[in-house]
């Protein structure tokens, strides 16, 4: 057994193959380099945020299945669902499924995205730009700033330039896990049980625990319910 599984995100195309036991990364790809993956597979699976690509996927697996909001199973309390994106609904379907009923669900990819789920109901979260998103703003507009990649800094405080952003950027993106874990613990009375996964997972190191194939696993699931 086969399945391609497909995360259309913001930045990339983040391609699994499910070979009946395990998941593997295929790797993570620009949009317009998705034919790269055409193949022979049972299934193929596809959460997109990125309507403009939808077209191109299904010309070249005209047989996938494109996971809408309306069919992920989970309770929401006062959000519209059909508004949310398919991969946040598809990452607390998974969270659920695997992980917990109560905690904080966190992507970090284009976006940075914190979601409370209560006794398994998706209660609401938040939405921020995520790390390279947030290095790339300042760098665009701070001329004595010069250009670094995105790593993890974790310092006391700022000697450089270079630490002072990172360290900032590490900072800003833990302190908001830590004051989410907080809120939850006052207001629920029970630990957050934190998942993260995206792209630049290993930026919140330390502070929850990585899965790196939560949306594919949770597509897979769904499938095997839905069938
Ligand atoms: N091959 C790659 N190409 C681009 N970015 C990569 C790659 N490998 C890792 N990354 C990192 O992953 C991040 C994007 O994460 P991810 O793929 O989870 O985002 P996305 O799904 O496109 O965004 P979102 O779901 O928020 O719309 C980038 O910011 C980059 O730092
Ligand atoms: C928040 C992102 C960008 C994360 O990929 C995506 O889920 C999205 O575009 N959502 C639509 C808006 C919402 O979820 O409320």
């Amino acid at each position: 057994m086969r399945i391609l599984t497909l995360d259309i995100g913001n930045t990339t195309v983040d391609a699994c193959v499910f070979d009946g036991r395990d998941f593997y990364r295929i790797g993570r790809f620009p949009h317009q380099d998705v034919h790269l993956l055409k193949g022979n597979y049972d299934a193929v699976l596809v959460s997109s945020v990125k309507p403009s690509v939808n077209h191109l996927v299904l010309e070249l697996f005209p047989e996938a299945f494109l996971i809408e909001p309306k069919h992920v199973p989970i309770k929401t309390e006062d959000i519209q669902k059909e508004k949310v994106g398919v991969d946040r609904l598809l990452n607390i379907y998974g969270f659920i499924q695997f992980h917990s009923t109560d905690g904080l669900v966190i992507s970090c990819g284009t976006a940075f995205v914190l979601d409370l789920v209560k006794d398994s109901v998706f209660v609401g979260g938040f939405i921020a730009a995520g790390a390279k998103l947030r290095l790339e703003a300042l760098l665009s507009k701070a001329e004595l700033i010069p250009k670094f990649q995105l790593q993890l800094v974790d310092v006391p405080v700022g000697k450089d330039t270079q630490t002072a952003v990172l360290g900032a950027i590490r900072r800003e993106m833990v302190c908001f896990v830590r004051c989410l874990q907080r809120q939850f613990m006052d207001s629920y009375g029970k630990e957050a049980f934190t998942v993260i996964t995206g792209g630049d997972a290993w930026m919140l190191e330390g502070t929850g625990v990585e899965d790196p194939y939560l949306l594919h696993r949770a597509m897979w699931k769904l499938f095997t319910e839905m069938s």
